[in-house]
């Protein structure tokens, strides 16, 4: 479904991302964690090619997104999903206007929009918010907006970039029961990064930790607990506790 090939990606003299290979499986809800600066936000916009690489191949939808010209690569993005930490709502434009810009932009026949806007809509909550403006919504609201928006050409995949990370904890169950919901009955495989292990552990069946622009180890998300696959998973959760992160990992 989405793999990465000894991708490698630098801002100027920055090696940012390090020849990272890694397969994310269709329905999967997958999370990349790490410290700040790790590189997660890097590794999750080089999935739909947002950050091209400067080497590496990605595939998505057995697609080689590396290969695509750029009409091609704008096609296949409709198909990828992507949520931000900050909403990235157009603070003129309605709830529904919204969502139906995404419709907008790729064509979807105008006399369906509207039926397909408040049907994403309802998806996440939300159909009786259709006339408010941005302004008038919780934060955790404003993202589930985000979602319906992101929803809407029915993507394969949803990339979530920190998706809770501006929320409070009742509002982060909230947007969290959102997305396993979008996994479990649309099939869509979810990719999230986070910094907080108690966001990916709540949802994630595997998770990616980041550091320094490698994949260092993988964590396994099992019912009795969670299971590092390599290496000193230990120093992993003291330096994210030291960082203050919230977890009891
Ligand atoms: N467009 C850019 N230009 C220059 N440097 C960048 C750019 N984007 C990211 N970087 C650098 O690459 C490194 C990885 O950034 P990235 O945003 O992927 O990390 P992150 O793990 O998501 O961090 P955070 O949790 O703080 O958002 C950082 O040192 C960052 O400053």
């Amino acid at each position: 479904m989405i793999t990465l090939h000894q991708v490698s990606k630098s801002f100027g003299s920055y090696e940012a991302i390090k020849s990272v290979s890694l397969t994310i499986n269709r329905g999967e809800i997958y999370g990349i964690i790490g410290p700040s600066g790790a590189g997660k936000s890097t590794l999750l916009r080089l999935m739909n090619v947002l950050e091209k690489p400067d080497s590496g191949e990605v595939e998505v939808n057995g697609q080689l997104l590396t290969s695509l010209t750029p009409a091609e690569l704008r096609r296949a993005r409709q198909s990828i999903g992507m949520i931000f930490q900050h909403f990235h709502l157009l603070s003129n434009k309605t709830v529904h206007d919204n969502v139906a810009v995404s419709l907008e932009l790729t064509g979807f026949p105008r006399k369906q929009r509207r039926a397909r806007v408040m049907e994403c809509l309802a998806f996440v909550g939300l159909e009786h918010a259709a006339s408010k403006y941005p302004a008038q919504l919780s934060g955790g609201q404003k993202q589930r907006v985000a979602i319906a928006r992101a929803l809407a050409n029915s993507p394969q995949v949803l990339l979530c970039d920190e998706p809770t990370s501006s929320l409070d904890s009742s509002t982060t169950a909230e947007v969290l029961q959102v997305l396993q919901k979008i996994n479990q009955t649309l099939d869509v495989t979810v990719v999230i990064v986070s910094h907080e292990l108690d966001v990916i552990k709540s949802i994630c069946q595997r998770v990616a930790v980041v550091d320094d622009g490698f994949i260092y180890d993988t964590i396994i998300n099992e019912p009795t607990g969670i299971q590092f696959v390599d290496k000193d998973p230990q120093s992993f959760v003291d330096r994210l506790r030291e960082r203050g992160n919230r977890s009891d990992a």
